[in-house]
């Protein structure tokens, strides 16, 4: 199983490459590849085993955090509500393109984190607020959908990283806290 072992740090050259395509169809270790990466989000958002295997929290990871550089992200939201158990947005994307996107923008009000970075980078990351992503998922389906707040944030977070960006280069050096003032401040 994928621990924070298996993660690579800030620093580490292959966060700052443009990751390679996956080739279609897949292959048995990209889809392997895949389910691994799915199951880390779940273990990480296991209390039990998150503990137990010092995992931290993640709803997204992309495969060059694994010092593999391919186009391959996971993505694990839970829904935000207790009733349905039903995450928001539970699927690997392979070949993720954000196609089209908003001119309106949105930052986390808190801010972003990274399991590549070691230590909390103060400041909105300012993002698009509405994307249209095409991508294949884990059974060579082709998908597009569009998304908004918390979805379209961690989906971009982990598209910057198929692309050698970090969440802080979204960060105005100058003023952290700089946001345009019709940005949507997402909870
Ligand atoms: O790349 C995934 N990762 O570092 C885990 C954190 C994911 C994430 C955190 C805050 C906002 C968007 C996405
Ligand atoms: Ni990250």
């Amino acid at each position: 199983m994928i621990t924070m072992d298996d993660i690579i740090r800030e620093g580490h050259p292959t966060l700052r490459e443009v990751a390679k395509e996956v080739e279609l169809p897949l292959s048995e270790e990209d889809i392997e590849l895949g389910k691994r990466m799915q199951e880390f989000l779940k273990n990480s958002q296991d209390p039990e085993l998150a503990e137990k295997y010092k995992l931290r929290g993640g709803v997204g990871l992309a495969a060059p955090q694994l010092n593999i550089s391919k186009r391959i992200i996971a993505i694990e939201i839970p829904s935000q509500s207790e009733e349905d158990t039903e995450p928001l947005l539970s699927t690997v994307m392979y070949n993720p393109k954000i196609v089209s996107h908003s001119v309106q923008q949105a930052a986390l009000e808190e801010g972003e984190g990274c399991l590549s970075v070691d230590r909390p980078v103060p400041g909105y990351v300012i993002r698009n607020a509405r994307i249209t992503v095409t991508y294949h998922d884990i059974n060579g389906e082709e998908h597009k959908i569009r998304l908004k707040n918390y979805m379209a944030i961690v989906v971009q977070h982990e598209i910057d990283h198929i692309n050698g960006i970090m969440f802080y280069d979204h960060i105005n050096e100058e003023h952290p806290n700089y946001a345009p003032d019709d940005v949507i401040f997402i909870q």
